[in-house]
């Protein structure tokens, strides 16, 4: 039987480091929020059957985007770190997916995705048991650093940097996720969960326009990458 696809993306957070009025995930990009525009990415890929957006519990503003009256949207509430949002948003999906279906997780805050990328995880990751993420090459030589000391560089050619989505099986998603979270692993990406269960995922080349909107000066780079795509 074919795995079927869901994604969830963790909303639920605060957008400290944007210092913003309101968090960075409503900010307007191109006349539209950044988490409507997120969400559009998913939408536009056939295989994504249902997205779950994980909200802040006192988030006031879904209700008035687009994507709240979407039929393959539904939310959940989110929780104090990324991870338990993601977690929230897989226990939401408890009903629909199947051991070994895909959940593919994506940061609201990269709204640059461009559906071919989704694609070509899918389609480089299909059959495979544990699955990867999309991730970029360094292109800059790289330091490993103590205090304001560099002590060695690194062999950039062994160092990839983490993107979204990342696209796993539904079960041992959410079980290494659980485990880690009980144990106190620090799991800032869902690989890391993953890899903490002893498991080796796949890296997929991404594009270098899928930055996650973290800072003030990352809006108008945001806005720049997806005029690439209109
Ligand atoms: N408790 C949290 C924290 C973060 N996120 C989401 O995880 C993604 C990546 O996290 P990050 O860029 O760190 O967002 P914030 O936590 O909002 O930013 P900051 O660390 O600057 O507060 C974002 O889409 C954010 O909304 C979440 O769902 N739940
Ligand atoms: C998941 C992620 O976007 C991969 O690079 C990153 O780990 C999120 O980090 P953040 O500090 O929660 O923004």
């Amino acid at each position: 039987m074919k795995a079927r696809c869901f994604a969830v993306i963790p909303a639920a957070g605060s957008g400290k480091r944007m210092g913003a009025a309101i968090p960075k995930q409503y900010l307007t990009l191109l006349g539209k929020p950044v988490l409507q525009h997120t969400i559009e990415r998913l939408l536009a890929v056939a295989a994504v059957e249902r997205i779950v957006v994980a909200l802040a519990a006192d988030d006031p503003r879904w209700p008035a985007l687009p994507a709240a009256f979407d039929p393959r949207v539904m939310t959940a509430i989110g929780g104090a770190e990324r991870a338990d949002s993601v977690l929230a948003g897989l226990r939401a999906l408890a009903a629909e997916a199947r051991p070994d279906d895909w959940v593919m997780v994506h940061d609201a805050a990269r709204p640059c995705l461009r559906p071919d990328d989704v694609e070509k995880l899918l389609a480089e990751l299909e059959g495979d048991p544990v699955g990867g993420i999309l991730a970029l090459p360094s292109v800059d030589t790289l330091k490993e650093v103590e205090g304001r000391d560099i002590v060695a560089t690194v062999d950039r050619s062994r160092i990839w940097r983490a993107l979204t989505p990342q696209l796993f099986r539904y079960r041992p998603l959410t079980e290494s996720l659980e485990r880690a979270l009980a144990a106190g692993a620090t799991i800032t990406d869902e690989a890391s969960a993953v890899e903490w269960a002893g498991r080796r995922p796949k890296i997929v080349e991404g594009h270098p326009g899928n930055i996650k909107i973290t800072r003030p000066e990352d809006l108008p780079l945001a806005e720049f990458y997806l005029r690439q795509q209109t």
